[in-house]
Order: C-alpha cells, then sequence, then structure tokens
C-alpha cells in the first residue's frame, strides 16, 4: 500500500505563504470598515476581529488597491472587456463581484491559488448569497462546475494549481478554455516573491510567450536591501514565511528586469510612494481625514518598500502600452 508522504519542510513553507491570504483579506476588511473604500463582499470571506490595523498598514493598502484596480480598469477599457484577466495568487480577493456590479466583467474572470485555498473560497461562494447570486447572473447554461477544487462558469473561474508548476498551471487553464488569442491581463500581489527568481521568470516568460497580447501587474516588495527591508524579512522568516524572490526585488530596475529579460515590449515600475501622490488627490484628501496618522515618515518607509510594475506585449496595437498613472 502506498504510504503517504510524511510532513516536510516544505509543506510547513507553503503553509506559511497561504497564511498570508488571510493577512492581506483580513488588512482589507479592516480598511473599509474604517471607510477607506468600498467593498461589501469581503465580509463574506473574512469576520472582523478584534484586532485594529495601525492607519499607515491602512493606507498602505488603499495605495495597494487602488494602484492595481486603476490599471486594470484601463486595461478593461482599452479592450472593451473584450478580454481575459487573470488573478494570480488571488487568494480570497473580490475583484469579480466589483467587476460585475460595474457592468465591467471581462470576458472570462480566472483566479488561481493552492488548493486548500480554493477549497475555502469555493465553500464561502457556495453557501453566502450574495457571492453566488451575481454568479449564477453570468451564468447562461447549466454546466456550472463547483467541486471542492474549482470553481468553473462562463465567467469566471477558479483554478487549484501551483504556480510553480508550470506545465500542470497551463493544462489547467486550457482545461478552463482559455484563450491565448484574446487579450489577457495578469495580476498578481505579493505572489512572485514566494517563488525563487528562475520559477517567477518562467513564469513571466511563458506568459509573453503564449498571449499574443497581455499585460502583467506584479505589485509587491521593492529597496529590500536597506534596514528596513531587513526587518520586513525578519518579521515574515519568523513565522517561518521565505522570501525565496527576494533578490529580485532589491530596486525598481530588478523588477523591470525580469520582465525585460523575458520577451515583454515595456515596463514600467513605480514604489507606492509616487504612486500614492499620483492617485485622485481628492480621494486621498478624504482618506487622510478618517484617522489620525502620527508616523509620517513610517507611512513612507513603507510605501517605499512596496512597488508596482506593469509589463506590456501589444501585438493587436490595443494602445495598452499608454497604460499608466
Ligand atoms: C499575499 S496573498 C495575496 C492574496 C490576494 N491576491 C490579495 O491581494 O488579497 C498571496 C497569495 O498567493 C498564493 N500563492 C503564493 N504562492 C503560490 C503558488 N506557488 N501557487 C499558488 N498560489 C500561491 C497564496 O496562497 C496567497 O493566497
Amino acid at each position: 500500500m502506498a504510504s503517504k508522504a510524511p510532513f516536510t519542510d516544505s509543506d510547513t513553507a507553503d503553509e506559511a505563504v497561504r497564511s498570508t491570504c488571510d493577512d492581506a483579506s483580513i488588512c482589507k476588511r479592516f480598511a473599509t470598515s474604517k471607510g477607506y473604500w468600498n467593498d461589501p463582499y469581503i465580509q463574506n470571506f473574512v469576520r472582523q476581529t478584534g484586532e485594529r490595523k495601525a492607519p499607515e498598514i491602512n493606507r498602505g493598502y488603499y495605495a495597494r488597491v487602488h494602484g492595481v484596480n486603476h490599471l486594470l480598469d484601463a486595461f478593461l477599457e482599452k479592450t472593451h472587456c473584450d478580454c481575459q484577466v487573470v488573478s494570480l495568487g488571488a487568494g480570497l480577493d473580490t475583484t469579480f463581484w466589483r467587476l460585475k456590479g460595474e457592468n465591467t466583467l471581462p470576458k472570462k474572470y480566472f483566479e488561481v491559488d493552492f488548493p486548500m485555498i480554493v477549497a475555502r473560497k469555493v465553500h464561502h461562494i457556495k453557501t453566502k448569497p450574495q457571492l453566488s447570486k451575481p454568479l449564477m447572473e453570468t451564468h447562461s447554461a447549466d454546466s456550472l462546475l463547483l467541486d471542492g477544487h474549482n470553481l468553473d462558469s462562463d465567467r469566471y473561474c477558479i483554478i487549484s494549481a501551483d504556480l510553480r508548476d508550470l506545465p500542470s498551471l497551463e493544462e489547467k487553464l486550457r482545461k478552463f478554455h482559455i484563450n491565448t488569442k484574446l487579450p489577457t491581463l495578469f495580476v498578481s500581489e505579493c505572489v512572485l516573491v514566494y517563488m525563487t527568481p528562475e520559477q517567477s521568470s518562467k513564469l513571466v516568460h511563458w506568459v509573453s510567450h503564449t498571449f499574443h497580447t497581455a499585460m502583467f501587474i506584479n505589485y509587491e516588495q521593492v529597496n529590500m536591501a536597506d534596514r528596513f527591508g531587513q526587518i520586513m524579512i525578519e518579521n515574515l522568516q519568523r513565522r517561518q514565511c521565505n522570501l525565496a524572490g527576494v533578490v529580485v526585488c532589491q530596486s525598481l530596475d530588478s523588477q523591470k528586469e525580469r520582465f525585460l529579460s523575458t520577451g515583454w515590449e515595456s515596463v514600467n515600475a513605480l514604489d507606492m510612494m509616487a504612486v500614492y501622490s499620483l492617485l485622485p488627490q481628492e480621494d486621498i484628501s478624504r482618506i487622510e481625514r478618517l484617522e489620525f496618522l502620527d508616523e509620517k515618515e513610517l507611512l513612507q518607509q513603507l510605501l517605499q518598500h512596496y512597488s508596482i510594475c506593469w509589463a506590456v506585449k501589444d501585438t493587436l496595437n490595443l494602445g495598452i502600452s499608454e497604460i499608466g498613472f
């Protein structure tokens, strides 16, 4: 009889990486409860805990969510939603429901994460009408697949896969009818940093060589070689969370190089301090009135240690290389 593989270090390491999904959604839920932005869906995935988050954390998440959404919405506009979106390491993200509510859904919205995270997400979708109802509205045929490991419908698909296993990821995306000829946006938020540089390079190389017209938005750490960056690394290591790809997070140039060396036509990168200053200032004034911020310097340091990098390959000449802040 085949015996079950023993529990390994990599199981512990992957468990620590999966737990970052809860960090993100708990922080997003807290920030929305304070009024930083509106997300009526996230409460279905995470309960409000008594734990408070510091104002600089809330502002950091505001910049992250608005920065990524700004680029994502621009891509949907340029392609008139005649496109696909693939959210890598999507966790408990709620963007599908936002886009459904705003009537800007792409042709199909894909998400990928580890099987355990997908199982949790699918369970919430099955049991919460606020999540399942919009999904059913976008689904015409009676071929909705909803098992513990995947969800597939006309417009929304959640796939269990390990992003480090490219052949398996590709097979699953094709099984769920990804169309490599349709303009496709890939999004990752603090995901590639948990893979080795070789693994993330292979992934971004595969995207640029497989999709005719594509964009990749990557939000993650930057300037990690300084003292503040070292403290961030040590804090995560204390939770057994190893940043296997941290060498790519040394600078904006090293972030860009990952894409320039893998066949993308144009690449841009900004740290989140710059993004924060380029977001609509009327809304920034509103959120800055929500909570008193004592530690202005800490906010600055935090924002200088995260970045958005976006890369484009525009074979169809849709003008997506013009997208920016
Ligand atoms: C920091 S969380 C971000 C979640 C979500 N995108 C958000 O911003 O709310 C990172 C996510 O990436 C997933 N992830 C990391 N490495 C992965 C891998 N090799 N394969 C699949 N998912 C992975 C984790 O499980 C987790 O859900």
